[in-house]
């Protein structure tokens, strides 16, 4: 919670040193009331007090709570301050160092942990430092100034509160103690529901299309059942922990006044009337010992809380990206990549998913990946914008391992389509200019029109300005890795990266935007991962993967010639007249 607490800014560390007069302030003005009320006590008991005997120490009384209120809301106001400043403080670094974490990071967090995390957990955070602030501070502060005040003044009263203290410690440790190790649970638990959730929604088609709302009603309901009665086991033991308080809190009132009576009664007459005074001031700075006590506890429920919250968030903040950034700017032209001996295998996983591949493509020419599923062909051009790193050999360009680079160098670098065309929440024109930092409007529409996409944007209500749903929900498949298709263009990247972005579209939209493609990419290095024979066929060279490995390496002629797995494609896609007519 400490190293969460070095967030603060100077400014706010300012704001706690305010805050902290004005609880000082307030906590001796609350001490400050039992005196004028001891005065009035005694006035009353005099004889011959009249009304406005009364007035000063009531005015007194009423201004002290006056200003006692005001303290609270000032201090109120600056722990709401300092409590949403380090909130919004923290979330950014927590969304800052999620954007830089590579794939491997992002699976080992899992993205409804990284949610929760950044929302729910930094809410806890606040709470406590809002709180916090006002009770850790002020609690111990009351808690000496009340008991000095009493201290020496009565040894049966003295014991009384010594006994009730006790109690009250007690208590807290055992329902604390018994909370504690819930909290983490709690928050686990959390995550678990934000996944089925986040699961239902967005496979809500799928779900509908296999009538499976039942079974997923009943994963729902098991994760919700966890939290709630995890969440009812704690709040159960919170909710005893109010009125036990306040049994102790009336329990010690009654004793302190027995207690004052049987001494009263035993007291000479002279003595009688202070010992009266001094039983109600007693009471009064007993109940201000309690209620320090009781916020001590309140502390005590939040703190853990938000402790395994703070863990959870040092957690993100702590753990650095495995791919450490280059430091070198890619100089001139992009003329080669190269694969040198590579071998990949992916964090958690013991066998290589890539083994020792081997190749190297030009500028200007098209490398094809063809394989069936799970071959490694995606795994493989991911390794070019260092989404994974290589586990062994090394990916070269310009004759330079890539990790040299800078990795914003090396990304702007690379036009990426991937295999699930991915479109934000905003319009055609931000969707397509994404991450772009100029605008040109005539260059926008000719990329639309290189991936085939004028026809259904012009049609679309405000074209270019036309809404894009999140997730491009509202778009066809087909028109969602067109427009994908145009984000890439639209960086002019020396490096084109098409997995499989081609799959959605029918055979001679996916020849016509091929053609209108090649003259765009004729200076950059394009991979295009595909299924179909027919997409790749005129490529440079096709890779024919295998089980991580490279089979196959030349042109679609060569390679019906010279490679088996190849030919078992072509074959399994068109027939032996198709093939030799195309
Ligand atoms: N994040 C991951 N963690 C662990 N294993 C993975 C991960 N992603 C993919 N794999 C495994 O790596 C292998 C290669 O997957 P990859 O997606 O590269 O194949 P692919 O040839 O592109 O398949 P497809 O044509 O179906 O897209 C698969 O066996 C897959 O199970």
């Amino acid at each position: 919670m400490l190293k969460i607490l070095r967030h603060l800014t100077r400014r706010e560390w300012l704001f706690v040193g305010v805050s902290l007069v004005f609880i000082i302030m307030q906590v001796w003005l609350d001490l400050k009331l039992p005196d004028y009320m001891a005065e009035v006590t005694l006035l009353i008991q005099t004889e011959g007090t009249t009304v406005s005997d009364l007035w000063h120490p009531g005015l007194m009384m009423l201004l002290c709570a006056v200003i006692s209120m005001v303290a609270a809301i000032i201090v109120g106001c600056f722990a709401a301050r300092i409590a949403a400043g380090l909130a919004k403080r923290i979330r950014g670094m927590v969304f800052d160092k999620t954007i830089s974490f590579s794939l491997a990071e992002m699976n080992h967090f899992s993205t409804p942990s990284l949610i929760t995390r950044s929302t729910n957990d930094i809410t806890q955070i606040q709470m406590i430092v809002a709180m916090g602030l006002q009770v850790i501070i002020k609690a111990p502060i009351l808690a000496v100034w009340a008991i000095i005040k009493i201290y020496n003044k009565n040894l049966e009263w003295t014991a009384a509160t010594g006994v009730v203290l006790l109690l009250l410690v007690t208590l807290i440790l055992i329902l604390v103690l018994v909370a504690i190790p819930k909290f983490k649970v709690i928050q686990t638990l959390t995550d678990n529901l934000n996944r089925i959730t986040r699961e239902n929604l967005t496979g809500l088609r799928v779900i509908r299309a296999y009538n499976a709302e039942d079974y997923q009603l009943r994963k729902f309901e098991k994760a919700n059942t966890e939290v709630t009665s995890t969440n009812l086991f704690v709040n159960r033991i919170m909710a005893l922990i109010s009125p036990s308080m306040m049994l102790l809190m009336s329990g010690l009132s009654v004793a302190i006044y027995w207690i004052g009576a049987y001494l009263i009664q035993n007291a000479n007459a002279v003595d009688k009337l202070p010992l009266f005074s001094n039983m109600v001031v007693f009471s009064s700075y007993a109940m201000q010992v309690i209620m320090a006590f009781m916020m001590v506890s309140m502390i005590f429920i939040m703190l853990p809380r938000a402790q395994v919250s703070a863990k959870r968030i040092l957690e993100v903040l702590n753990t650095s990206s495995t791919i450490n950034d280059g430091e070198h700017a890619i100089e001139g032209s992009i003329e080669e990549i190269q694969f040198n001996n590579v071998s990949f295998r992916y964090p958690n996983s013991e066998q290589n998913v890539l083994t020792n591949l081997q190749f190297t493509a030009k500028k200007g020419e098209t490398i094809a990946l063809i394989g069936s599923t799970g071959s490694g062909k995606t795994t493989a051009i991911q390794l070019i914008p260092r989404f994974f790193d290589v586990t062994e050999g090394e990916v070269l360009i310009n004759g330079q391992n890539i990790k040299k680079f800078n990795q914003k160098a090396l990304r702007d670098a690379i036009g990426y389509v991937s295999q699930s065309a991915f479109l934000f929440r905003g319009t055609v024109k931000s969707n397509v200019m994404y991450g772009s930092k100029e605008d040109r409007s005539m260059w926008l529409q000719e990329v639309i029109s290189i991936a085939q996409g004028t026809e259904f944007v012009e049609k679309m209500e405000n074209s270019y300005d036309a809404m894009i749903a999140q997730g491009g929900k509202n778009v066809s498949g087909g028109q969602k890795q067109r427009l994908s298709i145009a984000r890439a263009i639209y960086k002019k990247p020396s490096i084109y990266l098409f997995d499989d972005s081609f799959s959605a579209l029918d055979y001679e939209t996916d020849r016509k935007l091929r053609s209108a493609l090649k003259e765009t990419t004729n200076d950059a290095i394009t991979f295009i991962v595909a299924q179909r024979i027919g997409t790749i066929k005129e490529a440079d060279r096709i890779l024919v993967f295998d089980q991580g490995r490279i089979v196959g390496n030349g042109t679609h002629d060569e390679l019906m010639v010279n490679c088996e797995t190849y030919q078992e494609i072509a074959y399994s896609q068109l027939s032996k007249e198709e093939l030799e007519h195309a």
